[in-house]
């Protein structure tokens, strides 16, 4: 789930907290939530509670505290070794450490491409950061639900809905004495429990109702685009709700819960409501949080009540978001009220009949963690996965959105997609938003292609720090160790194809080569596509290296680094592509004892593998190391440079007059400082943008 509001978030967190401090980590962590320093210090408690805060360099704490690009970033670094091919190989300080991990699954299947960026060793600024955080946490929020069934009622897609609380009756307001009573009690009891415990207590008020979204939601699956096997499977609970009684008569079997998962921002949510807008039916949005409090008998009278509800407005849905917040294992073990939450539901589970006509929709990122008890038949039994979209999806997608703003005809949904590999469905719509600001801001008509990709790195990288003042120096390094990066992709035959190189800093990035699959998302890779991405990773070190000289290679390529071991790694000892001393094997990774003797082997493998590899970089990148001076000229004088414009400068060809920056169109707000504020103004509506800009040398740092 997304929650754009930070206040909930931590509200949330905190709670998450206490029973799952993993949890904490992993949502902190992917980036993709909104923070601040409430959520800050969520994430350090959990740090601390699991133990891992010894094993976190202090680097990567302040990185994610600044919330830098890194959600995306380091999902789709790890994305490398785990399966696919590509990813942002997002170079800020430090290691990822275990960071990474957490989102490997669901990005990890994700063919894609690559951009390598190179960071600065104490990347400055957290103004960076910020700017990233609010991209990926839903500064437009399509995410939040409530707010996208608001847009959706502005739009006029079906009725407004409406939120309801749900009103109790005169025997209720008797058992809500009883109740309060009863959470008294449970504070008490909490108190001491928290305080045994040396956890703290986070005191909370005990109105208890339950605030379930009503409302028909007049989607249909038009409006989800990809995601074909889910819709599929879906569609069986769409012919039962428009009928149910009908639907068992003919002898149909249902699952009463169906739990979707996937990645956050994949349209679980949408999909959920979908099916209440194809079958007619009332929609009911309660989130797993909402259930989740500490009082004793509160939140299992929660879900009595959003039952209850239900029942009465069946045929139904009653979809619950997050609702590892209430089922996780660990959660249960250790909060009693949880436990009776879960049980409540789990009643409510069993107690219908199949043709009482009342499905409920599980919503989770975290699958593995929901107690058993929760994923027995007969309760939520069925799974249906809800993965990120891939390229033909993405292109989808964006076409969706882009029919509802104006834009130039010649922009092309593919293209975009193909830069996008590893985004979410609100990933993507949120690219069109800004793009569509961005256009709205400069007084154009039309949304263009430039507008896009702009919209495209903010989105997924953060927002440029255009006004971050970068050292000419460590602009040259940058600039030397980029080009490493590009020649090496453009001089080994299976890597993949360079799209642009730049050295405008976004996020905490100081530059970036970004690669592009060929045709479409890899599916898998050879090794020697492997090798070749390690060549392209250590580009960048070796090209420091050969210019600077060794005592003067920089921390900037730590995460080249990292990448490149967790390839090598995976080689050896997921794919069998080391060496017959290691040989054909699957070498263990999960806490199983494997010998002493395999392990130094693995690691003297991984080594070689590493050592080869660099030596092969620092020896191309050697015998060109003329094209190297003129590739990182030109990108010193140009900051970005398109794959086009590569080939042309590394030929010792002149780059058209006029060569403009692809990244850098002026906005009022970011324009800082020197000159040549006088670019591109406006763009002419129906036209291939941009008045030519001839970038003079060194100014960025403005
Ligand atoms: N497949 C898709 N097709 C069209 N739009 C999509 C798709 N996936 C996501 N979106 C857009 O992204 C928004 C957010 O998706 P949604 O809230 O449904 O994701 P979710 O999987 O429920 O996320 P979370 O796990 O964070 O709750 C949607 O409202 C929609 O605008
Ligand atoms: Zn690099």
């Amino acid at each position: 789930m997304r929650v754009a509001d930070s206040v909930v978030q931590e509200k949330f967190l905190r709670e998450v907290g206490k029973i799952s401090p993993e949890i904490v980590l992993q949502r902190y962590e992917s980036g993709r939530f909104a923070s601040n320093e409430g959520v800050f210090k969520e994430y350090l408690k959990a740090l601390v509670a699991t133990g891992r805060l010894d094993r976190t360099s202090m680097d990567d704490i302040m990185r994610n505290a600044q919330g830098a690009g890194a959600g995306y970033g380091h999902a789709a670094s790890t994305a490398m070794p785990g399966a696919g091919a590509g990813g942002w190989l997002a170079n800020a300080t430090g290691s990822h450490g275990g960071s990474s991990m957490a989102g490997a699954n669901y990005y990890g299947a994700m063919g894609g491409h690559g951009y390598q960026m190179h960071a600065a060793g104490a990347a400055p600024g957290a103004g960076a950061g910020a700017g990233a955080s609010s991209g990926m946490g839903g500064m437009f929020s399509s995410a939040n639900p409530f707010l996208a069934a608001q847009q959706a009622g502005q739009a006029g897609e079906g009725a407004a809905p409406v939120q309801v609380q749900i009103v109790e009756g005169n025997m209720k307001t008797q058992f809500w004495r009883i109740a309060r009573l009863l959470a008294l009690a449970g504070i008490v009891w909490y108190a001491f429990d928290n305080f045994v415990d040396g956890k703290g207590m986070m005191p909370r008020g005990l109105s208890g109702e339950v605030k379930a979204f009503v409302g028909v939601t007049g989607k249909t699956f038009e409006d989800v685009k990809g995601a074909q096997e889910a819709k599929d499977e879906l569609q069986e609970i769409v012919e039962y709700l428009k009928d149910p009684t009908r639907f068992t008569r003919l002898g149909g079997k249902l699952p009463k819960g169906v739990l979707l998962t996937g990645p956050p921002g994949t349209g679980k949510t949408l999909l959920a409501k979908c099916i209440a807008g194809e079958a007619g039916v009332p929609f009911f949005h309660a989130a797993g949080s909402d259930f989740e409090e500490m009082y004793v008998g509160v939140g299992a009278r929660r879900v009595r009540d959003l039952f209850e509800a239900a029942k009465k407005a069946s045929p139904c849905i009653v979809f619950i978001d997050e609702i590892d917040a209430i089922g996780s294992t660990r959660a249960l073990k250790e909060q009693q009220a949880l436990k009776m939450t879960l049980n409540q539901l789990l009643v409510e589970l069993d107690g219908f009949r199949d043709s009482e006509g009342v499905i409920i929709i599980g919503a989770t990122n975290f699958p593995d963690v929901l107690d058993p008890a929760l994923v027995r038949p007969g309760r939520f039994d069925r799974n249906i996965v809800v993965p990120l979209p891939d390229l033909h999806d993405r292109t989808e997608i964006l076409k969706l959105y882009l029919e509802k703003v104006p834009h130039e005809d010649n922009v092309k949904a593919l293209d975009i997609a193909r830069g996008t590999p590893g985004a979410s469905g609100a990933d993507l719509s949120n690219i069109v938003n800004v793009a569509a600001l961005r256009a709205a801001k400069i007084g154009a008509e039309t949304v263009t292609t430039e507008d896009l990709e702009y919209a495209k790195d903010k989105v997924l990288m953060g927002a440029e720090r255009r006004s971050a003042i970068i050292p000419k120096e460590v602009r040259e390094v940058t600039a030397y160790h980029e080009g490493g990066h590009a020649l090496m992709a453009l001089k080994t035959p299976a890597a993949m194809p360079i799209h642009k190189a730049t050295i405008m800093p976004r996020g905490q990035a100081l530059g970036m080569v970004h690669q592009l699959p060929e045709e479409q998302d890899m599916l898998q890779r050879t090794k020697r596509q492997m090798l070749a991405e390690l060549d392209v990773c250590m580009g960048g070190r070796a090209a420091e290296e050969l210019i600077f000289g060794p005592d003067y290679v920089t921390s900037g390529a730590s995460s080249d680094i990292q990448k490149a071991s967790q390839i090598a790694r995976a080689m050896v000892e997921r794919y069998g592509m080391g060496s017959s001393e290691v040989g054909v094997v699957f070498v263990p990774t999960d806490r199983q004892p494997i010998s002493d003797e395999t392990r130094q082997r693995v690691d003297a493998e991984v080594k070689a593998i590493l050592n080869a590899s660099y030596d092969r970089a620092r020896k191309l990148l050697g015998s060109n190391k003329k094209e190297l001076h003129r590739l990182a000229k030109a990108l010193l004088d140009h900051e970005s440079l398109t794959a086009e414009h590569i080939q042309l400068v590394i030929k010792g060809k002149p780059l058209p007059a006029s060569v403009r920056r692809m990244t850098t169109m002026k906005e009022d707000d970011e324009a800082g400082g020197v000159g040549g504020a006088s670019e591109t103004s406006k763009l002419a509506p129906k036209q291939q943008p941009a008045p030519p800009v001839a970038a003079p040398a060194g100014k960025v740092a403005t």
